[in-house]
């Protein structure tokens, strides 16, 4: 089955080199908002902070974790679970402390230009979530509440098995010890624990709760619209089992002749690299699983995916084609140099902002592929087959790669390469199809046509 998803506009700039503009998030220098974690231990919390912090900042966005843990870790390393029995005074004292100190961090932080700052804690009781309240409000600071709620015991026996006897906590320790004093941890917060409660005097609070990650959410007095950018995207997270398959076209025409951008099909290599595909995808997908084929609307990556299984749904979006390079479109790197030298050396400056005279940046690229993350979040097994420039900006948002570097990544043809999300960060297995090809990665001012990448763009 194939089709063609509607895409985002896609973002022209005027003639005339021009830096790209900071996104639809134009006033987003003048928001503040702090994230506030909710729900009791083991249920996902700093899973979903560390998400939305890599979201924000593949989006530019200036966000950070406070996690209240690290902070109590520096008075108490590794408590028993009696330290979280609310009637322990010095566990009382000492929690308490560790919030204010991550507070008052985050408000510094806040302070120097941070937009988002997630405070990761439990947050369980009333009089927490007031305390957190009042303090921000007081600094001029939005909060949005983030509860998570799950009642499904696999998800919460997983998540005492993989996260927290890896934790600092923990270390060291018999696990099944550990396991078993975390569940008396929890037990001591499950008596005091109290939902955010819209009936009562939390109403006027601005909140998200998250049933089982995906399954049900509530959202109540969403104000703005980062506000509604961050919920957007937390409703469309889910915790199934998935991952996500990148592959380049195989070699083009272009890429032979050291040509950017265009629009043509594949050389003899890259026909065999397209042939390989399918076995390259069994080998790592297996043969049971249902897979969904994304290409770019661009012949040399339909032309990559068209020996994929009939079964494999096949879709293709126009926010995956390659960075729109305007002018230069055609041309080989030597001939941008020659015809316009300074945008060359501009782009060579800050690739990464640098704008194509009626084409693109790279930031305009993540700009629109924001649509295809939030599709990604949404669903299972994917393989993208797409470009380079579109491939390095995906990679960048699942491996957390610094915006400013991620425009000199070597991804190389003929390869596939696996992402898997898991607890804390994003597993990644790389396919090599052992077809040669070109190399297109280019270092800063050269203008070879094929370049042996360096070890650091690896
Ligand atoms: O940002 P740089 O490093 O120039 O790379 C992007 C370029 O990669 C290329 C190959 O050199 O993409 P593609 O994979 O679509 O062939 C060019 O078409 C595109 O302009």
């Amino acid at each position: 089955m194939r089709g063609v998803a509607a895409g985002p506009p896609t973002v022209k700039s005027p003639s005339g080199r021009t830096r790209a503009n900071t996104w639809s998030f134009s006033k987003v220098e003048d928001t503040k908002i702090c994230v506030v974690m909710v729900g009791l231990p083991a249920r996902g919390k700093s899973y979903i902070a560390q998400l939305a912090q890599r979201y924000l900042q593949w989006l530019s966005i200036p966000a950070a974790t406070f996690n209240v843990g690290n902070y109590r870790r520096n008075d108490a390393p590794q408590p028993t679970a009696d330290f979280f029995d609310f009637n322990n005074p010095e566990g009382e004292r000492k929690r308490r402390a560790a919030a204010e100190a991550a507070v008052a961090d985050m408000l510094a932080w806040f302070r120097t230009g941070g937009v988002v700052g997630i405070l990761d804690a439990t947050n369980s009781t009333k009089e927490r979530r007031k305390w957190v309240m009042d303090t921000c409000t007081a600094h001029g600071i939005e909060v949005l509440f983030v509860e998570s709620k799950c009642d499904d015991e696999e998800v919460i026996m997983a998540n005492i098995r993989d996260v927290k006897l890896t934790s600092p906590d923990y270390r060291g320790q018999d696990p099944e010890a550990a396991a078993q004093d975390f569940r008396n941890r929890i037990s001591h917060y499950e008596k005091v624990y109290k939902t955010i409660n819209a009936d009562e005097d939390e109403d006027n609070y601005t909140y998200l709760k998250l049933m089982n990650v995906g399954k049900q959410v509530i959202i109540n007095r969403i104000q703005d619209y980062l506000q509604s950018r961050i919920v957007y995207y937390l409703m469309n997270l889910h915790i199934r089992p998935r991952s996500v398959w990148l592959s380049r076209h195989g070699e083009s025409l272009y890429n032979l002749s050291g040509r950017i951008g265009g629009d043509m099909l594949l050389s003899p290599r890259g026909e065999l690299y397209a042939k390989k595909l399918p076995e390259l995808v069994r080998e790592s997908v297996g043969d049971d699983r249902p897979l969904t084929v994304w290409t770019s609307t661009l012949k040399r990556t339909i032309a990559t995916a068209r020996f994929l299984p009939p079964h494999y749904n096949q879709l293709q979006w126009k926010a995956l084609d390659e960075l729109d390079s305007g002018v230069c479109d055609g041309l080989t790197y030597q001939e941008i140099k020659d015809r316009y030298p300074e945008d060359f050396a501009a782009r060579d400056e800050d690739k990464y902002n640098y704008r194509y005279r009626g084409g693109e940046s790279y930031r305009d690229v993540v700009i629109r592929l924001e649509p295809i993350i939030m599709e990604l979040e949404r669903s299972e097994d994917i393989l993208i087959v797409t470009h380079q420039a579109v491939l390095r900006c995906i990679y960048a948002y699942f491996m957390k790669k610094d915006q400013a570097k991620s425009p000199w990544m070597n991804v190389p043809l003929h390869t596939l390469i696996k992402l898997t999300p898991r607890a804390y960060g994003t597993e990644e297995v790389r396919y090599e199809a052992h077809i040669p090809a070109v190399s297109t990665w280019r270092g800063k001012g050269s203008t070879a046509k094929h370049e042996n990448p360096t070890p650091e763009s690896l």
